[in-house]
């Protein structure tokens, strides 16, 4: 299991150690002690999610304001997904920036999102399988939203019209949002 700082402080890839053989492969897709060892950070998730999405699928740009953000520990199972996370810690140097990471099926990687970041994803397979451990219970009342589009976030989705849900169509502009972190 090999662990990288991502490109924003708080951040991390990780690429869990994969066994093939000829029956197919082993991975352990989380281990607690490692993880705290290599992050530093004694990590408690509480929740575990999952989505299954058709190929031009947008989830995003979403948070959780405190007491009720979450760190998130996503992957994809099958499938492909570009996953992004934006800084929105309003005292961080990198606020407003965001990683862009491909996540896949057959690439097993990994990306630890900590509180005080939106996160989304565009599908790029259909049936693409999309779990992910929470450190906070969900607590709709304290859902955010960031547009996926928004010129000041400068996202490189591609050229696409992906397929949105009600409240994403309806998503906070990053000119006019005030940071709860
Ligand atoms: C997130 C969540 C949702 N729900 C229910 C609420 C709705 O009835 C239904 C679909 O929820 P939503 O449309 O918010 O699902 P996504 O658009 O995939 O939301 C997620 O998208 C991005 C990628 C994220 O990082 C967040 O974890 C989360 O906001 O599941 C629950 O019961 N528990 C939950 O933890």
């Amino acid at each position: 299991m090999k662990f990288t700082k991502g490109e924003i402080e708080g951040l991390w890839v990780i690429e869990p150690k994969v066994f093939g053989d000829h029956r197919g492969y082993f991975m352990e897709s989380f281990q607690r002690d490692r993880f705290t060892a290599e992050t530093g950070q004694d990590i408690q998730f509480v929740q575990d999610n999952e989505s299954l999405s058709s190929k031009g699928v947008l989830r995003g740009m979403h948070f959780q304001k405190p007491p009720h953000a979450q760190g998130k520990l996503v992957r994809v199972i099958s499938g492909a997904v570009l996953d992004v996370a934006v800084d929105i810690r309003k005292d961080s140097p990198t606020y407003g920036k965001h990683q862009s990471i491909l996540l896949s099926g057959e690439n097993k990687t990994q990306f630890y999102i900590p509180p005080g970041f939106a996160h989304g994803f565009l599908t790029l397979e259909d049936n693409t399988l999309f779990s992910y451990k929470c450190t906070n219970f969900y607590h709709p009342e304290s859902e955010g939203s960031l547009a996926w589009f928004d010129k000041d976030l400068a996202i490189e989705w591609g050229d696409i019209a992906p397929v949105i849900s009600e409240k994403d169509r309806d998503a906070d502009a990053f000119a006019s949002f005030v940071s709860p972190f």
